[in-house]
């Protein structure tokens, strides 16, 4: 195996090209080379290690270089994408190296440049992108505060240009902000160490410290802005997240090597405008991936948009339910008049526009390919009819006013571009006939070579008598005559031969090197100008940058709101009212995703949280239904703050500040907290942070410990959540104990999922009644997952004698849990009434001691 080690200090002892490579590797040390070397993008020493180990490629040897042999692995040029995807995809960055001199004229090596960066979090190319999520790039400034955790985030889009920045303070916010951007690549400052807890992205880099403080990155965001302050951005009250968006912008103007014209702004998300789910909440909730690693998620199942940008706008929303009635009201006006119009044209008119932000983002970076701008072409052509649709809308105003037609930037572009242009300019071929004087006048000329040369070969087979005769040409050669080797007879003085193959010879002329020259000549003219052409189509379409930009933004939207409707209406959902008190009223509710997969009817159950009742604690037996349940009223609150229909006969949701649950059961390896432990850290979040405006779901919370230990938890956690944070909590649990101290507390009521027992096969109904659950049928339920029967007998034989023997202890038990919560209604002990009806004025100081030694005496002997 070659020593793969990289050279690091003296090149001078390698061969010219080894030390051009090497000089511009040691620019570029933590990314991987691509070197172009004729067809092939090599790589050498670690990188070549490294690229064939996880690309699966063959590692080799070039010769030598300073005594070595060099280890080297090559991926074809014009299979690169490929290749290049997969390296972002598993974090890694690549340089990409050019060969930008002219081979003919160079002495040495030719002149090589890195021409751009790919990183994971800053590629825009088509073939690059997964086009159903977005690709972000996260900086994140951590600040110690007064001993408390402060960070400053921020994250860009970089293919529709979207920059947002925001802070927290706490880690647990941290974490819920990353679950929810879910970077492609994050930077951080160097002299801090990363948490894999905070999030585990592979792609990570740490950056200069400086490049985080809040001067400098002022000063560069203005300049990106072209602003004096950022006072009108709304942002300057977040100096640590200023701070990382500078180092983000820094990273981002360093490795595309271009102006950023698309991004235009920044603005501030506040955590309060938001409701706000930790990392746990948007995991568990399956909201835009499954838990089990599948497909199906909240999003795959109500998604029914048409664009790639409108697919992407959705899950950003879900992750982000807004907290704006007016703004949300405005989504549900828009859904309900979408809902009367031909939705299957709508759906056409927005797949015509298609995915308008990243094709916008491409022209901003100048990276845009012919197809971009056919793209962009349709779009424009497509706009008008969806304007004119939407045209006497008044729900839709706000939207119909961001749609910009820009009738001279599509005409050009008609009259530019030819109906399927190749994959690259560089061969030409894109613009259009007549759409250039210049252009046509030297494709003409380089076009008008092939009448020329039939008239060369015409004129030769008569001059010479060689019918065979025949022009031809080839890169090495140019255009030569053709004449069989037994034709050599008649070949006249002035045929210059050139080349001799195996039955016949060729041949130039003067006239047909000269022809050769012009038709070359003009074929380059007419590239380099349709090059130039092209990139004045580039300049023209990114003058119109603003408004389009808005335009595809209002365009997402409405792919969003058009799901929404047609979702609403396939489905049955109904729209939300939106109240002022805290509360939650569904009447006859469904699961969105369970439904959508379940072959049988799926049962609609009720729910009714408010100020008075806010919490339900839920019975039943496993299997019942009881997480579908709680999450399904979860699933309807972030649905409803979306501005969607949700799944039920009619609902009333008031203001909801956050959503927690505490649901199933994983251990955290990463960080090596035990499944315990895991439910305990998540339901501390809880009860440090809910409201009587958050909505917290508690699904069997004690089951990972000791029966006992797992009871009082669950007593306690339910006592507080009922009396102190006042929220809307559902509660399932087995613990039956609670149906008859907590559901007793008010604010709390007992509800169950029904269940009935035939011939010792349990037939569950889903139906959510009041009441508590009388039963648990645990064993039925391990008899349908299949428990081997003599593990069941064995069970049910245990399961009656625990029963018998409870049954004798019960007094006593029944004791200790009213006990347990008389202390809880009654804190006050027979001593304290004492104390307090005793008269201590009329008490010599003799008495009061005799008093004291009484009481002592009294709390030794019962203790
Ligand atoms: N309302 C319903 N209508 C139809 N099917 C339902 C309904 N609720 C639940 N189910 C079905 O029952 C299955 C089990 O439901 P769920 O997981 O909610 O039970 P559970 O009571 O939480 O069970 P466990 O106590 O074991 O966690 C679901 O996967 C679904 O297929």
């Amino acid at each position: 195996m070659p020593q793969a080690t990289t050279p690091s200090t003296d090149f001078s002892a390698h061969t010219p090209m080894m030390q051009q490579y090497l000089r511009i590797k040691a620019e570029h040390a933590d990314t991987l080379l691509f070197y172009r070397m004729g067809d092939f993008y090599e790589l050498f020493y670690q990188d070549a290690q490294k690229a064939a180990e996880l690309l699966d490629i063959s590692l080799t040897q070039r010769g030598a270089s300073n005594g070595k042999p060099i280890p080297m692995a090559g991926v074809p040029y014009h299979a690169a994408e490929n290749y290049l995807a997969r390296l972002l995809q598993l974090g890694e960055s690549v340089a990409i190296c050019e060969q930008v001199g002219d081979p003919a004229t160079s002495k040495g090596p030719v002149e090589r440049k890195v021409v751009r960066v790919l990183t994971p979090g800053t590629v825009t190319d088509e073939a690059l992108l997964n086009e159903g999520s977005e690709n972000l790039l996260v900086a994140v400034a951590p600040q110690e505060r007064e001993d408390q955790h402060h960070f400053g985030i921020a994250s860009l889009d970089l293919a529709s240009g979207r920059f947002s920045v925001s802070e927290v303070t706490s880690e647990a916010a941290l974490q819920a902000e990353l679950q929810r951007l879910q970077p492609a690549e994050l930077l951080y400052p160097d002299t801090v160490q990363w948490q894999t807890t905070w999030h585990p992205c592979e792609a990570r880099r740490a950056r200069p410290d400086w490049e985080f403080a809040s001067d400098s990155a002022h000063a560069l965001l203005c300049r990106q802005f072209a602003v004096q302050h950022l006072d009108g951005f709304g942002v300057s009250h977040l100096p640590v997240a200023l701070g990382a968006a500078g180092a983000l912008l820094n990273y981002v103007k360093l490795t595309q090597r271009a102006a950023l014209p698309h991004i235009q702004a920044i603005h501030a998300e506040q955590s309060n405008d938001a409701v706000q789910m930790d990392a746990a909440t948007q995991r568990n909730l399956e909201l835009v991936t499954s838990l089990s690693g599948g497909t199906t998620s909240l999003f795959t199942t109500i998604n029914r948009t048409a664009t790639a940008m409108g697919a992407r706008l959705l899950r950003r929303w879900l992750q982000r339910p807004i907290r704006s009635n007016t703004e949300i009201a405005g989504r549900y006006d828009a859904v309900a008049t979408l809902q009367d119009q031909d939705l299957d044209t709508l759906r056409q008119q927005l797949r015509a526009i298609g995915d308008l932000e990243r094709v916008l983002s491409r022209i901003a970076l100048r990276s845009a390919r012919p197809r971009d701008l056919t793209r962009l072409r349709s779009a424009l052509q497509a706009l008008p009819e969806l304007r004119q649709q939407l045209n006497d809308l008044s729900a839709l105003m706000p939207w119909h006013a961001q749609l910009a037609e820009l009738p001279e930037l599509r005409s050009t572009l008609e009259a530019a571009l030819v109906e399927s242009p190749p994959l690259l300019i560089r061969d030409g071929g894109v613009l259009a006939d007549g759409f250039d004087e210049e252009l046509d006048e030297q494709r003409a000329l380089a076009a008008g070579a092939t009448d020329f040369l039939k008239r060369i070969e015409t004129r030769e087979r008569e001059r010479t008598g060689i019918q065979t005769l025949k022009v031809g040409y080839n890169k090495v050669h140019g255009y030569y005559l053709e004449a069989s080797r037994a034709a050599a007879a008649h070949i006249p003085a002035d045929y210059q031969r050139r080349q001799t193959l195996k039955n016949a010879e060729r041949y130039i002329i003067p006239e047909l090197k000269t022809y050769e020259d012009k038709v070359l000549q003009a074929q380059s003219r007419a590239l380099a100008r349709e090059k130039w052409l092209y990139d004045a189509l580039l300049n023209e379409a990114a003058e119109q940058l603003s408004s389009l930009q808005s335009t595809a933004r209002a365009v997402a939207e409405l792919d969003v709101l058009h799901s929404f409707a047609k979702q609403a209406l396939t489905h049955n959902y109904c729209r939300p009212s939106l109240a002022a008190e805290p509360g939650i009223a569904l009447q006859a509710a469904r699961h969105p995703v369970i439904e959508a997969q379940l072959e049988e009817p799926f049962i609609a159950n009720d729910v009714r949280l408010d100020a008075q009742d806010h919490m339900l604690l839920i019975t039943g037996p496993n299997m019942g239904g009881k997480s579908t349940y709680m999450r399904q009223t979860a699933l309807i609150a972030i649905l409803a703050y979306c501005g969607s229909y949700v799944p039920a006969a009619a609902a009333q949701l008031g203001p909801i500040d956050r959503i927690f649950t505490r649901i199933g059961a994983s251990d955290d390896l990463a960080s090596g907290r035990s499944t315990f432990m895991v439910e305990m850290t998540e339901a501390a979040t809880i009860l440090h942070n809910a409201t009587p405006q958050s909505l917290v779901l508690m699904d069997e919370i004690g089951r990972g410990t000791s029966t006992y230990d797992g009871l009082a938890l669950a007593w306690a956690c339910a006592e507080a959540l009922l009396q102190q944070n006042r929220a809307l909590t559902l509660f399932a649990t087995h613990y039956f104990e609670l149906t008859q101290s907590i559901a007793q507390l008010p604010g709390c009521r007992n509800v169950h999922v029904e269940a009935t027992e035939h011939d010792d096969h349990i037939v569950f109904e889903h139906r959510v009644s009041d009441g508590a659950a009388n039963r648990s049928f645990g064993v039925q339920v391990a008899q349908l997952a299949g428990l081997p029967r003599p593990v069941l007998q064995r069970a049910k034989q245990v399961l009656l004698e625990l029963e018998k023997s409870h049954t004798q202890e019960q007094p006593q038990q029944q004791k200790l849990s009213l006990e347990r919560q008389s202390e809880v209604a009654s804190p006050t002990h027979p001593l304290i009434q004492e104390l307090e009806q005793l008269e201590v004025n009329g008490m010599t100081p003799i008495e009061a001691l005799q008093w004291l030694a009484r009481w002592q005496q009294q709390l030794k002997s019962s203790s």
